[in-house]
């Protein structure tokens, strides 16, 4: 459907409508609910990080109610992901990822085939960077510009509400000052943070049925945290402390979310950066576009990947305190920035996209410096 031009001369958006939710009972994953609206009441942020404390520990998903963010916002942001990703593709194509520099900005088209099937992705994304001076000046999408006086307050908005007292949480339950966590993810530091709208493309049957209906392999996400305004279409499926699959239950209003990779880094894998996949979705749900806003954080550019010396990590036996001194010494300690591009670099110029029946690469291990990580899984 075209954009039509209102007399701001911005284009109107192309509405999007949100779609039920599916009627299939599939095995849910049992995840903790933290409520948000608590973390300013006396006690609060206490009860909560008891209350978070099991889910990152051994499922690294949970899902946040009561964000604050309004219900309003919400929907515009999924009315602008759902008009730019109707932009005919040559616009869209304007402000590209730049895959050879790692670089995930911009719009990634869906280009690549799955493993050796001749069946092609079917997701495309825009990645947006934060509205800080550091990014300024990047280019940016006609779209994104004439919408910027509402994705900038949102951006911010989800870091404030959201992100940071997340960061609290987790630093109470490591038994750190409040701000260890925050400090290292600070909206207004240089870090590769985004907001992403991202949709999936229906695939027939036929051709779903060839990639063994797997939309997305299995991974952890490479970055600190991650934020899925919770969707209606069914897809998303992580990996239990059981290594069983179960599905991600839409929560009306609720935002899924996970730690990943950088932050189990920095917690010497305390907080659990768990392998998720994205499948083909239940019958009642199959043929429908499924449209995704998410905040991706990432650490700060210039932190180091070295675990926090938490009490609990040393009496919990994840760290020796000689090991903590060590680390912090170490001239080839990798930064945010180094590590977070070098996996996107990894993951994006592949010629193809890895695929589970495409057996070569399961349980491959990517290094940078210090660090490895597995980064594909079946
Ligand atoms: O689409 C989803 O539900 C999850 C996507 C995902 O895992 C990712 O983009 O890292
Ligand atoms: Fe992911």
């Amino acid at each position: 459907m075209p954009a039509l031009v209102n007399s701001n001369s911005r284009p109107d958006l192309v509405p999007w409508t949100e779609h039920p939710a599916t009627e299939e009972s599939l095995d849910w994953a049992p995840l903790a609910t933290i409520d948000l609206a608590k973390f300013d009441q006396p006690g609060g942020k206490q009860q909560l990080a008891y209350e978070l404390k099991d889910a990152v520990k051994l499922w690294g998903f949970w899902t946040v109610i009561n964000s604050g963010v309004p219900e309003e916002m919400l929907k515009r942001q999924l009315d602008i992901g759902n008009t730019f990703f109707n932009l005919p593709l040559a616009e869209k194509k304007k402000v590209a990822c730049d895959f050879a520099e790692g670089n995930y900005f911009g719009y990634r088209e869906p280009h690549r085939f799955i493993g050796n099937s001749d069946v092609k992705e079917n997701m495309e994304m825009l990645n947006l960077p934060k509205y800080t001076p550091e990014y300024d000046s990047l280019p940016r999408h006609d779209l994104i510009e004439e919408y910027k006086d509402e994705i900038q307050p949102f951006h911010r908005l989800i870091w404030d509400a959201v992100v940071r007292k997340l960061f609290v949480l987790f630093a109470i339950i490591l038994e750190l000052p409040e701000d260890y966590f925050v400090e290292r993810h600070h909206y207004d530091k240089p870090s590769e943070d985004h907001l992403r709208y991202m949709i999936y493309h229906p695939r027939n049957a036929e051709d779903d049925a060839k990639i063994g209906g797997q939309w997305s392999y299995g991974h952890t996400d490479l970055g600190s945290l991650t934020l899925l305004f919770s969707q209606s279409v069914a897809a998303l499926q992580i990996q239990t402390p059981n290594n069983e699959w179960k599905w991600v239950k839409h929560v009306p209003g609720g935002i899924t979310c996970n730690a990943a990779d950088t932050l189990s880094f920095l917690t010497k894998g305390y907080l659990k950066s768990t392998v998720h996949r994205v499948v083909r979705p239940p019958a009642d749900q199959a043929n429908l576009e499924r449209l995704g806003l998410f905040y991706f954080v990432r650490p700060g550019n210039d932190v180091p990947m070295v675990p926090a010396p938490s009490p609990v990590l040393i009496r919990e036996g994840y760290l020796s305190e000689n090991e903590a001194a060590a680390e912090e010494q170490n001239p080839d300690i990798v930064k945010g920035l180094e590590y977070v591009r070098a996996r996107v670099k990894n993951v994006h110029t592949r010629k193809s996209m890895r695929h589970a029946q495409d057996n070569r690469d399961v349980g491959e291990v990517f290094r940078v410096k210090n660090l490895q990580i597995q980064d594909f899984y079946a």
